[in-house]
């Protein structure tokens, strides 16, 4: 490898340029970034094709392309049924999140919370997602150059560093559009690597009919457990349940993906590119799948631990995939494109973001008065500050040491679930208030960190490899007992008490979390006086149990319902936006108004009694 080393070079070099060479055309075009609205906002003009791109790539990074195939080639194809949840974890989201939050005109996905509960509700938001995309960066910014190093010997500290320092450039400079542009040709790298890496795999492997034999000789590895247990790691309910929650925290309420639907031209484009995320979201996941699937045909039976050392099932896959692709010019050099492409397009949606809410919802409330120039200037400095915070974060992820996909999916039902349980509760709970979002915040957080520590530990976070080692599957004399003493492990050390708390499986984090911040949201809200009908602003609440109740009469329903916001009320400005009307609808073009007047009854469809 050491050979092609100076082609790898060159092609992650042009990889770097290509992205840099965007960010410096949006710097220079355009309003040439010059306000807040172009700079964070990417002047509301996106169209769907970008967004959509854009929006796969916010949270498919190095660690799905490497953990994945890891993930499949251990434990098997279990993992594939999360593809289940991207159902109604993108349906949900395209009717019910976006038509609020982009009705409302906001810039930040916590503004929302102040226009439904209260400011203290949205800083606690804002701090406990700057939290989360924090800790999350550096595991994207870490992974691909650590992969890497294990591998073929690229310089550890170098790697990030050029890709920390580069993708903090082009963000500072360029701006959303240069984000959404740059994860639109990343995007692509991404998908050409792996297709090349499955294309070249299956090929050395002898042809698709060869590994399909091979992959179908192993019983277990299509493993599908429809066992109940919340506490095992995979199974049909985790993924297939679970999995809607996580994918709810991630692409309805997370601030990267919300900035995209908010930067679309209409609500119409926003909703239709959460429509396309769909195919590609399922083409990315099945990609991984295969690739970890082809790892299997190619490497069963072989022992790669001693030719790694130390080094973890991660590193495997580089290994793997420098194995099938050596002595092939250029194709070494895709895949590594393909990483840090991946991560680029990640780490930037993340400053991007970070800057955004830092800027809307921490300082611009305090400086009212703040010149347009003088915003732009310092959510320049702050995309910055973040891209170099990131660096340190990554030294963070280093000293850690677990399957690179476990830590990135336990971050986002840790710290992410708890931020989409406040949003349920404001958007699904009329009688919800200020006090019950932020007693349920801060229990979610606490019981969320409770477990999730927990699990660390005591180590019991169920990462058992279910899956015999693959060199003891083949021989088929030993395949049934080998499985049945995993089998018999399993049920030997089921953990009991505190220890099977803390070893719930990390795919319910998100909607375990999720369900605590409502339920004490609520416990506290009715206690301290539910929310008044005239006090709810307008726009800010789904009527979800009048809607679920359509069949009962108005006047019923009207008390079912609790809260709708009142005539009178309509007239009310939300804060801070001049722009909108009363209820925050957008008046932008005529097509979109039309929609929005046939929304109108849904949202006060409680009210038409009165
Ligand atoms: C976000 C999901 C679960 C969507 O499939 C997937 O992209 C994933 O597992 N991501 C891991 C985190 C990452 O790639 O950074
Ligand atoms: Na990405």
């Amino acid at each position: 490898w050491t050979k092609t080393l100076p082609t790898h070079f060159v092609i992650f070099g042009v990889l770097l340029a290509a992205s840099l060479g965007i960010g410096l055309y949006h710097a220079l075009s355009g309003g040439r970034q010059r306000t807040t609205q172009e700079f964070l906002m990417a002047d509301r003009s996106m169209k769907c094709l970008p967004v959509s791109l854009s929006l796969i790539a916010s949270f498919q990074s190095a660690v799905a392309i490497i953990g994945v195939p890891a993930e499949i080639y251990t434990h098997g194809t279990q993992y594939w049924f999360i593809g289940c949840a991207y159902i109604l974890g993108l349906l949900i989201p395209a009717h019910v999140f976006i038509p609020i939050l982009y009705r409302l005109r906001l810039s930040s996905a916590y503004q929302y919370l102040e226009l439904r509960f209260s400011k203290p509700v949205r800083i606690c938001g804002t701090l406990t997602f700057i939290f989360q995309m924090v800790i999350y960066m550096g595991v994207c910014v870490y992974t691909p150059a650590f992969a890497l190093n294990a591998v073929t010997g690229f310089e550890l500290w170098g790697t990030v560093l050029a890709t920390g320092l580069v993708c903090t450039l082009y963000t500072t400079i360029g701006g959303l559009k240069a984000v959404i542009w740059t994860d639109v040709f990343q995007t692509l790298v991404m998908f050409a690597g792996q297709l090349a890496v499955i294309v070249v795999g299956v090929q050395k492997t002898g042809g698709v009919s060869e590994v399909c034999s091979e992959v179908s000789s192993v019983f277990s590895l299509f493993g599908f457990s429809l066992n109940p247990d919340p506490t095992e790691r995979h199974t049909f309910w985790t993924l297939g349940v679970g999995g809607v929650f996580l994918m709810l925290s991630l692409y309805g309420v997370n601030q990267a993906q919300v900035q995209r639907y908010l930067s679309a031209r209409t609500e119409k484009d926003a909703v239709r590119s959460c429509y396309m995320v769909f195919p590609s979201l399922q083409l990315a996941l099945a990609l991984s799948c295969v690739m970890g699937l082809v790892m299997f045909a190619c490497y069963c039976g072989e022992d790669h631990s001693s030719k790694l050392g130390t080094a973890s099932r991660d590193a495997m896959v580089i290994s793997f995939v420098m194995d099938m692709l050596q002595g092939l010019p250029g194709l070494p050099g895709l895949f590594i494109a393909c990483l840090f492409s991946a991560a680029l397009s990640t780490i930037s949606s993340a400053f991007n973001s970070l800057a955004t809410v830092t800027m809307e919802d921490l300082i611009k409330p305090h400086f009212p008065a703040m010149t347009e120039a003088r915003a732009t200037l310092l959510s320049k400095a702050l995309a910055m500050s973040y891209g170099l915070l990131c660096l340190a974060m990554a030294y963070l992820t280093h000293l850690m040491g677990d399957s690179v996909l476990q830590v990135a999916l336990k971050i986002f039902g840790m710290v992410g679930g708890p931020i989409l349980g406040l949003f349920c509760l404001g958007i699904f709970f009329p009688w919800a208030n200020s006090t019950g979002a932020l007693a349920g915040l801060g229990a979610g957080l606490a019981v969320a960190f409770w477990v999730g520590i927990g699990s660390i530990v005591t180590r019991s976070s169920g990462t058992k490899s279910l899956l015999p080692a693959c060199g003891v599957v083949l021989l088929s004399d030993n395949t049934t007992t080998a499985i049945q003493t995993a089998l018999g492990n399993v049920t030997l050390s089921r953990p009991s008490g505190l220890k099977r708390f803390y070893s719930l499986s990390y795919m319910w984090y998100s909607a375990f979390n999720c369900s605590t911040v409502i339920l004490i949201g609520l416990i506290i809200s009715f206690l301290t006086g539910p929310m008044k009908a005239e006090d709810v602003t307008p726009g800010t609440v789904y009527p979800l149990l009048g809607k679920l109740l359509c069949f009962l009469p108005e006047r019923h329903k009207k008390k079912l319902c609790g809260v709708t916001p009142q005539l009178s009320a309509q007239q009310r400005q939300p804060p801070h936006h001049k722009e909108s009307n009363g209820l925050g609808l957008s008046q932008e073009d005529g097509q979109s108004q039309e929609e929005t007047d046939a929304f109108l009854p849904r949202f006060l469809e409680c009210e038409t009694a009165v």
